[in-house]
């Protein structure tokens, strides 16, 4: 069964005096989904972001988050609606406990109520030991920490994250990013996580939107964004041999659905071979790596190694922005034949 469209934005326009900050932009997220805004600085995710919460008002275009319009009902929208923006403010000389407590009651929480939740979130965060220090003594992860509990606390449906991990350690990134994947699983939460940090966006999204420019790219899942971002070949197989010849060459490039064939310099970080040994980079448009092993069993060449590469995020993100990866001698399919 499919999820509930929870957010559904359709030709969302805002520009600030004459520039475009976001264009035209559709989208639609679904109850228990987490999304990631991706896109570098300036690519319009914040203002995105700003709109969803009825903070800023769009030029033209719908937003229904959660059946309401955030123009019109932000107070509503803010209910059900955490948003932790990239540095949010406590009160330093207050503990952490107190910090969320207050925000537990300017949300009409009882006192008991707001005492139990805090203490159970701060618990949920890994903030149990320091609930009672001072939010100002908190290192910027336990800050992070401490802000997803301060947005949890009125038990919204939907959460919003605005670059969560700047500033973080790498091993604090990978316990928050972890800790949002386990509230959304266990929680049917919905997250919305806005970052230009590719590797990071992957480790938890299940759907991905690529910005740009005020404009969505691209928006789907990993596999669906290989295949809109990188049309021509989105796998690639690499085989490790000690030579070549264009008889193999030819017979590799004739078969259906590899579009090219690179042999790699030893000068590639990401695809060294073993000294002696050539490597080559078989581009594809579709998983055709048995045909691949077939050919080189047939001609009896000598192989090393095979291996079957479905490109990442950050290799989607590089190659579609930097405009290619070459490297190496590249052989056209064409031109092989
Ligand atoms: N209040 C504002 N006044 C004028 N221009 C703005 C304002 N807010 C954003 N912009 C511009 O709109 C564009 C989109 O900015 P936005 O902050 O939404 O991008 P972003 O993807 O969130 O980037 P970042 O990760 O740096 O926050 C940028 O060119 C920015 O300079």
């Amino acid at each position: 069964m499919v999820a509930e469209t929870v957010i559904d934005i359709q030709q969302l326009s805002k520009s600030y005096s004459g520039h475009q900050a976001v264009d035209s932009l559709s989208l639609q997220i679904r109850r228990g989904e987490i999304f990631g805004l991706l896109g570098p600085n300036g690519a319009g995710k914040s203002t995105t972001i700003l709109m969803l919460l009825g903070l800023t008002e769009p030029d033209s275009g719908n937003i229904d988050v959660l059946g309401m319009n955030p123009t019109r009902e932000p107070i509503k929208v803010k209910r059900r609606v955490g948003y932790l923006p990239d540095d949010i403010g406590f009160y330093e000389d207050w503990t952490g406990l107190e910090n969320l407590k207050l925000t537990a009651r300017l949300n009409g929480i009882s006192n008991k109520e707001a005492h139990e939740r805090a203490i159970r979130l701060l618990a949920e965060v890994g903030l149990k030991d320091a609930a009672d220090k001072k939010a100002g003594a908190y290192s910027r992860g336990m800050r992070q920490r401490l802000g997803l509990a301060d947005v949890l606390i009125k038990q919204p449906e939907i959460i919003i994250l605005d670059e969560p991990t700047l500033g973080i350690d790498p091993k604090g990134i990978d316990e928050l990013l972890a800790l949002i994947s386990n509230l959304s699983r266990e929680q049917g939460l919905t997250v919305l996580l806005s970052s230009h940090q590719l590797h990071q966006v992957q480790q938890i999204c299940d759907r991905v939107g690529l910005f740009v420019s005020g404009k969505l790219l691209a928006e789907g899942n990993l596999p669906t964004l290989s295949r809109l971002l990188l049309t021509d070949t989105p796998i690639v197989i690499t085989a490790e041999m000690d030579h070549v010849d264009d008889d193999l060459l030819n017979r590799l490039a004739g078969i259906e659905h590899v579009n090219n064939i690179q042999i790699v310099n030893g000068d590639n970080e990401a695809f060294r071979p073993s000294e002696g040994h050539i490597l080559l980079q078989i581009g594809c448009s579709e998983d055709c790596s048995s045909a691949i092993a077939k050919t080189f069993v047939e001609l009896g060449a000598s192989l090393f190694s095979l291996q079957r590469k479905q490109y990442g995020l950050d290799e989607i993100y590089r190659r579609y922005f930097a405009g290619g990866d070459e490297h190496g001698s590249k052989r056209s399919k064409k031109a092989a034949k």
